[in-house]
C-alpha cells in the first residue's frame, strides 16, 4: 500500500516518470535484443579510455582505482583529483596510496601500473576546483568517463562545508565534464540515504528539499554562527547535513542530463569488501566499522537498534563493480535521462540488525576467536531498541567502567582518558543511531537490469549479484578487516590477545566476587534479617553438604 502510494506520488515529480520510463526503455531493450551485435564487454569497452576520478584518495575511490586497474587492464590512464593534505604534497599521497597493501594483487599482475595514475592538483572547495589552466585543457581534451566520488561524509559537517564540498563542487565538476570534447559518461556517486526522509525510495530524483541555487545564494550572506542556527529548520526531517546536501547534489546532478549522459549510484552503508582485492578489506572508522573496532575493544557494550529492522550494507567491491558496469552502460546506451541504481541488499538478500548483535552474535564470536589487541574489556555489545534500558546500560557498562578505570588511572599517575573516549563513542553511536533504528524500502530494479545487460563472463568479473553474499562469512571476515587494514594488528598475535581476554576474565570474576562480598558485609553488619538470612543459607549448605557426603560413604 504504502509503495503503491509512493509510486504514484513519485509519478507526479518533475522527470519521474521520464526516468520510469527510461527504465522500461532500458529493459524493453533487453527483452527485444536490441542490442543486436556483440556489444564490447565492460574491460573491452574501458580499454584506451582516460578516466577521471575524484575522491580517488578515499575508501570508495581507492577500490575503484585498483579495480580499473587490475581488470580493465587495458585502460589507457586514471586522471585522479588530489589535493595536499596534512603537509603531505599531492605526490607523497599519491605514492603512498600506491604502496597500500589494497594494490598489492595490481602490483603483482602489472608492477609499472603507477605510470597509469595521473594526479591533478585540485582543491573541491575552491572556485573551479583550483585546477590550473594547463591540466583544464589536458582534461577536457582526452577524458571519456567521469567517476565523482569527492565528498564529505562527516554527520556533523556544518552546513556551509557540506554544500561547498557536496553541491557546489559537484556543480563545478558538472561544468568542466560539458567542456569535455570526448566524454562518454558521468558517474555520480550519492548515498540510499539521500532520501531518508522516505520510506520507500523508488529509482528516481525526488524534488530536491530547496532550490540549491536559492540556498547557495542565501548561506552565502551569512555568518556561521546564523547557518548553525537555522540547520535544523533547514534540512527539516532529514538527519544531518550529509543526506541533506547529498539529495541536493542528485538535483544538480539531474538538471545536466539533457548534455550529459549521466548515472547516479546510491549505495547504502558501505562496508568492508566481500570478495576482492581480498576478502574483509577496509580503511575506515565509518559507520559500521567503527561500531565493530568499539565492540571488539569491550569498549562499546550496547547500542540502539532495531533488532528486526534490516542492516542494509552492501560491501565495497559490489558498490564499485556495480559503478564500473554503469559507467559501461551510460557509455554504451546513452539512457535519456540519468538512470538511477539503488545499490543495496534489503531487497535481495536482508539482514538484520539483530542477526549483527543479539541473536547469533556474529560480530562478539567473531572477535572472540579472533580478538583485538589489548582490548578494555571481553567483547559482549548488546543491542535494544528501548531508549531506557540503553541508557541504563550505557552507565552501567560504560560510564561506570570508565570512572573506575579513569580512577585507577589517576592513582597510578597517568592521565585519566576512558571518560572522554566514552564520550566521543557516545556522539559517533548517537550520529549512527538514526539509521540502525529504522527500516526503510529500496526498488533496487535497476541493479537487476544492469546484471541482466552483462555477459556472463562480466557477470563474475564485475560480480554484484548480492543474493550469492553469505552473511555471517562477511561479517567474519569485515571484522577480521578490521584488525588487519583498520587497526594493522598482526595476525600472528592473536594467541596474546586471546590469552588477554582470558586474564580480563579472572579480573571480572574477581572484581565481581569482591563486589558481591562487600555488598554483602555491609548488609551483615546492619541489618538483623541480612543476617538471619545468611545463617540459614550457611547452614542449608552445609546441611546439603554432609547428606551428600553421607550419602557418598554409603555408594562405595
Ligand atoms: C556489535 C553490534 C553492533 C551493531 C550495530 C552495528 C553498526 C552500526 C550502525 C549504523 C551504521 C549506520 C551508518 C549509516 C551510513 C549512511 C551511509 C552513508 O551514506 S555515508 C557514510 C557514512 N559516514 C560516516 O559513517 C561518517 C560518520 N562519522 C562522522 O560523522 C564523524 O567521524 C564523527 C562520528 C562525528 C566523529 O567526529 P570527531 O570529530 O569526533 O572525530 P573524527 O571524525 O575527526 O575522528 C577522530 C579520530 O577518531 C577516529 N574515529 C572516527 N570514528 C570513530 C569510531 N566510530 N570509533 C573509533 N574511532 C573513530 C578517526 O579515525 C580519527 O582518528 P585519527 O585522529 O587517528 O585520524
Ligand atoms: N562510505 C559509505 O558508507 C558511503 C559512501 N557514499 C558515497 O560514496 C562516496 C565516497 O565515499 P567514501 O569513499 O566513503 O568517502 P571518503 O571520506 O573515504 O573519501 C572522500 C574523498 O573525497 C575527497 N575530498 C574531500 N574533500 C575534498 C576537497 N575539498 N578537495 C578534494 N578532494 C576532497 C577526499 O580527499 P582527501 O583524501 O584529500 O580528504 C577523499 O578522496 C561519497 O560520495 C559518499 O557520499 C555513499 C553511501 C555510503
Amino acid at each position: 500500500m504504502a509503495m503503491s502510494t509512493e509510486l504514484s506520488e513519485a509519478g507526479t515529480l518533475d522527470g519521474s516518470l521520464e526516468q520510469a520510463a527510461d527504465r522500461q526503455t532500458g529493459l524493453t531493450d533487453i527483452c527485444s535484443g536490441t542490442a543486436g551485435s556483440r556489444m564490447a564487454s565492460v574491460a573491452e569497452y574501458y580499454a584506451g579510455k582516460n578516466v577521471l576520478i575524484t575522491g580517488a584518495t578515499g575508501f570508495m575511490g581507492k577500490v575503484l582505482v585498483e579495480k580499473l586497474l587490475r581488470s580493465c587492464p587495458e585502460v589507457k590512464a586514471l586522471y585522479i583529483l588530489v589535493r595536499p593534505k596534512a603537509g603531505q604534497s599531492m605526490q607523497q599521497r599519491v605514492s603512498d596510496m600506491m604502496k597500500c597493501k589494497l594494490f598489492d594483487r595490481v602490483r603483482e599482475d602489472n608492477p609499472d601500473f603507477h605510470q597509469k595514475i595521473i594526479p591533478i592538483s585540485s582543491e573541491l572547495m575552491q572556485p573551479g576546483l583550483a585546477i590550473s589552466p594547463e591540466d583544464v585543457e589536458k582534461l577536457t581534451a582526452c577524458i571519456n568517463i567521469v567517476f565523482h566520488c569527492a565528498a564529505t561524509i562527516r554527520f556533523d559537517e556544518p552546513l556551509k562545508h557540506a554544500l561547498q564540498l557536496n553541491v557546489i563542487a559537484t556543480q563545478q565538476l558538472l561544468s568542466l565534464a560539458q567542456q569535455m570534447h570526448h566524454l562518454e559518461a558521468f558517474i555520480h556517486i550519492s548515498t540510499a540515504y539521500a532520501n531518508c526522509n522516505r520510506k520507500y525510495i523508488d529509482e528516481v530524483i525526488y524534488p530536491p528539499p530547496v532550490e540549491p541555487k536559492k540556498l547557495i545564494e542565501s548561506l552565502e550572506w551569512m555568518d556561521d554562527g546564523i547557518v548553525r542556527d537555522i540547520t535544523p529548520r533547514l534540512i527539516g526531517n532529514r538527519p544531518n547535513t550529509y543526506t541533506y546536501t547529498k539529495a541536493l547534489a542528485e538535483y544538480v546532478v539531474q538538471q545536466e542530463q539533457d548534455k550529459l549522459n549521466i548515472g547516479i549510484i546510491r549505495p547504502s552503508i558501505v562496508g568492508a569488501s566481500w570478495q576482492e582485492p581480498f576478502p574483509g578489506w577496509i580503511d575506515n572508522f565509518n559507520g559500521p566499522s567503527g561500531v565493530f573496532i568499539a565492540a571488539g575493544k569491550g569498549i562499546l557494550r550496547t547500542m540502539r537498534a532495531n533488532n528486526d529492522a534490516v542492516a542494509d550494507l552492501i560491501p565495497v567491491d559490489v558498490v564499485i563493480n556495480l559503478t564500473l558496469a554503469a559507467g559501461w552502460y551510460t557509455a554504451v546506451h546513452r539512457p535519456k535521462t540519468a538512470l538511477v541504481y539503488n545499490c543495496t541488499t534489503g531487497g535481495i538478500n536482508p539482514f538484520h540488525w539483530g542477526e549483527i548483535g543479539t541473536y547469533a552474535h556474529h560480530v562478539m564470536s567473531s572477535f572472540k576467536r579472533n580478538p583485538l589487541e589489548q582490548a578494555f574489556r571481553r567483547p559482549n555489545a548488546n543491542i535494544t531498541s528501548n531508549y531506557l534500558i540503553n541508557q541504563y546500560w550505557i552507565l552501567v557498562s560504560h560510564k561506570f567502567p570508565a570512572l573506575i578505570y579513569d580512577l585507577f588511572l589517576r592513582l597510578s599517575g597517568q592521565k585519566p582518558q576512558m571518560m572522554r573516549i566514552f564520550n566521543r563513542l557516545h556522539k559517533a553511536i548517537s550520529l549512527l543511531e538514526y539509521f540502525s533504528s529504522q527500516d526503510w524500502e529500496w526498488n533496487s530494479e535497476n541493479m537487476s537490469m544492469l546484471m541482466s545487460q552483462l555477459t556472463p563472463e562480466d557477470r563474475k568479473t564485475f560480480n554484484f549479484d548480492v543474493r550469492q553474499l553469505n552473511w555471517p562469512e562477511y561479517i567474519e571476515n569485515y571484522c577480521i578487516g578490521t584488525k588487519k587494514y583498520v587497526l594493522n594488528e598482526d595476525m600472528s598475535d592473536i594467541p596474546a590477545a586471546r590469552q588477554h581476554l582470558r586474564k580480563l576474565r579472572n579480573i571480572r570474576y574477581t572484581f565481581n566476587t569482591l563486589l558481591v562480598v562487600f555488598i554483602w558485609r555491609v548488609f551483615i553488619a546492619r541489618s538483623q534479617m541480612a543476617r538471619n538470612i545468611w545463617y540459614f543459607v550457611v547452614s542449608l549448605c552445609f546441611k546439603f553438604l554432609s547428606y551428600f557426603r553421607a550419602s557418598s560413604t554409603l555408594t562405595n
